[in-house]
């Protein structure tokens, strides 16, 4: 049985004031129905010489959340420009020391060497400042990146359809929405602005070497052809192992999630130790592959901290060569060697950096991979102008994703404004699944289903979800107070209204919560009992004051007392209401004019209580159990 994510839960959750993307100063709460489309729409795919669509270059899906950078051009132009200045300052101090070397110290003279000492510690603080500049003016930029992609994200995932989440570990979209995005933030705040830095300071100062003295300049140059090759050698098995450890990382999210949710099914099954099977098994290979991937990283290191030391080394030789023989002076030779050193870093970084870029491109493609899943169930234009609540279903059908049966098929019924319909079948006959269709959590597949005749898939989902309500027969209830999980479909509602649906829902035990309505409801409504969450799953459903109310067997988890009590105050209700309601028991089968029978992924009778136990002895079996011989002789007769 899915969750009770009720449509008023999912429209309120998704429409709760968010800042607006991307914006430094909020201009007010944008809604997630009214957010722009999440990242740039991926381009049609290129295709190659046979047709066939080519793969996305794997920077794409990093390239599209560059939108997301505009709001804040402003600070990464800045950083940028501050790291640029901070690397110069790093350029032109060798050049400061060869001018001393070569000027003052050569000729003698304490003036100049005061100047260009001045200069050369003038240029470290400007250095060192602009490091603390950069750090805290981008700081805020990539956070503020991270947050908008997350809330567009989180919206995203509150629109997608619940086929979207059967399909999708919860552990997945956690590590997607927090680790990978903590990855793209911190290569635009750090990776992403080294690499350019170190790439320019790589070309100048190579620049500057060759203009000092070319023949060592070209030594230097060389040693960049074999640093290139292992960087392109290294780029594809380092990203497959990225992907592997961020699916990997959600994999354990998801059982670490599971385990924490169905803790109390292990411990009583005593399944303890089978679940920490389950879940280092996934740990340790999650284990395994950040190791591989962390012993590639180090043998690539390695070597690009080899090729410039043995550079270095080169470069000395030749160097004292050339300053034996007096082609270059000795201010020239150790500004060389300072401005070699000063490669090193660079070059090396370059290394992590590179990885971290890659790293960062997967986590891109993760998450694109979630604002590119469709959403089947598309919005419609209409809206209804004074609702009545005639629902009607005309040839239903309908499919899971991925299966190779139909669960409904050819259902046909209508439920007059106020009337209310019981549905009543056996255990797996579809029921929950048809009334999930109403306020479309699922589309049909074939036929449709018309409120007041208008198809649902043309209405607005906004109106549609007004108009109808649902409650589950296993509730959702949300980690705020109890007056937040009522109202959660209708914020506005009075106090008045609180009280009522209280009363329908017999739920007076909120007011004897320790602080009454305002007690914070553990997580997934654990505090409470099975009765007391179906009860305010109810009053929830009753408080949004729906056209359509559908009760998925909402009665179950109660007893005896309660059930009549919560059906006396139901009866109330939905007399004004079209309703229905699924139905185990004769008692609740009372609350409706009419009860549908569904056997076989069908409906087969439509009739009253009393008609159906009259002449369907199917329906009398499934609705007790002093029916049960007869349903044994009906399908000893059937058998026969
Ligand atoms: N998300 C899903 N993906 C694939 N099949 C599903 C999914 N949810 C339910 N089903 C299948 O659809 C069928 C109908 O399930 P449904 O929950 O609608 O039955 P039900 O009549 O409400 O049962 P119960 O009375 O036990 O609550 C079952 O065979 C079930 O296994």
């Amino acid at each position: 049985m899915p969750a009770d994510v009720t449509a008023h839960a999912s429209a309120q959750v998704s429409s709760a004031p968010t800042p607006a993307t991307g914006r430094e100063a909020t201009s007010g709460p944008l809604t997630a129905e009214d957010r722009p489309a999440a990242m740039a729409p991926p381009a049609p795919p290129r295709r190659g010489r046979d047709g066939q669509p080519r793969k996305r270059r794997s920077s794409a899906n990093l390239w599209r959340l560059r939108q997301y950078m505009v709001p804040f051009r402003t600070r990464f132009v800045l950083t940028v420009l501050f790291a640029a200045v901070g690397t110069g300052a790093t350029i032109v101090v060798p050049l400061v020391t060869k001018a001393v070397i070569d000027g003052p110290i050569a000729g003698s003279d304490r003036t100049g060497l005061y100047a260009l000492g001045l200069l050369a510690m003038t240029l470290g603080v400007v250095e060192a400042s602009l490091m603390f500049l950069r750090r805290w003016v981008v700081s805020r930029a990539t956070n503020g990146v991270e947050f908008a992609v997350r809330t567009d994200l989180y919206a995203k995932l509150q629109r997608l359809p619940m086929a979207f989440h059967d399909r999708w570990q919860s552990g997945q979209l956690l590590s997607r929405i927090m680790s990978d995005l903590a990855t793209i933030r911190r290569f635009l705040g750090f990776g992403l602005l080294f690499i350019l830095t170190n790439i320019a300071q790589i070309l100048v100062t190579t620049a500057i070497l060759l203009h000092l003295y070319w023949p060592l300049g070209l030594v230097v140059l060389a040693s960049t052809v074999p640093i290139t090759v292992l960087c392109l050698k290294n780029e594809r098995a380092f990203t497959r192992l990225s992907r592997k450890v961020q699916d990997q990382n959600g994999d354990v999210a998801s059982t670490i999630e599971e385990g924490a949710y169905g803790l109390r099914v292990i411990k009583s099954f005593g399944r303890g130790r089978h679940a920490f099977a389950k879940f280092d098994a996934r740990s340790v290979q999650l284990y395994d592959t950040s190791v591989e991937r962390v012993q590639l990283s180090a043998r690539f290191w390695t070597m690009l901290a080899v090729i410039p030391n043995l550079t270095l080394i080169v470069v000395l030789g030749l160097g004292a060569v050339a300053a034996g023989q007096q082609q270059i002076t000795l201010g020239t030779l150790v500004a060389f060697i300072t401005l070699m050193l000063s490669l090193v870093w660079p070059v090396t970084a370059l290394g992590f950096l590179l990885a971290q870029a890659q790293e960062s491109m997967t986590a891109a493609d993760r998450i694109a991979e979630i604002f590119d899943s469709e959403n089947e169930i598309a919005d419609g234009p209409r809206t209804l102008e004074q609702v009545q609540g005639r629902l009607r279903f005309e040839g239903v059908g309908f499919r899971f994703a991925g299966s190779a049966t139909d669960v409904l098929h050819d259902v046909d019924l209508e439920v007059a404004p106020g009337e209310t319909v019981a549905l009543v079948g056996a255990t797996g006959s579809g029921k929950s699944t048809l009334t999930m269709l109403v306020p479309r959590l699922y589309d049909v597949t074939a036929g449709r289903i018309t409120i007041d005749g208008v198809d649902l898939r043309e209405l607005r989902l906004a109106e549609l979800r007004r108009v109808v309500a649902i409650a589950f027969e296993d509730p959702t209830l949300f980690s705020m107070s109890a007056r937040e999980n009522l109202t959660l479909g209708r914020p506005d509602a009075s106090e008045a209204d609180v009280e009522e649906a209280i009363d329908v829902a017999q739920a007076h035990f909120v007011h004897d919560l320790p602080w009454g309505l305002a007690t914070r409801i553990g997580e997934q409504g654990m505090s409470l009992s099975g009765g007391q969450r179906q009860r305010l799953a109810l009053a929830r459903a009753v408080l949004a004051k729906p056209s359509v109310l559908v009760l998925d067997d909402t009665l179950s988890a109660l007893d005896i007392h309660t059930e009549a009590l919560v059906e006396e105050a139901l009866k109330r209700v939905l007399t004004g209401v079209t309703g229905i309601v699924v139905a185990h028991r004769a008692s609740t089968v009372l609350l409706a004019d009419r009860v549908a029978m569904l056997s076989g992924g069908t409906i087969t009778a439509v009739g009253t209580h009393t008609d159906l136990l009259a002449e369907v002895p199917e329906y009398r079996a499934l609705l007790s159990a002093e029916y049960e011989d007869e349903l044994d002789e009906l399908l000893l007769e059937e058998a026969r």
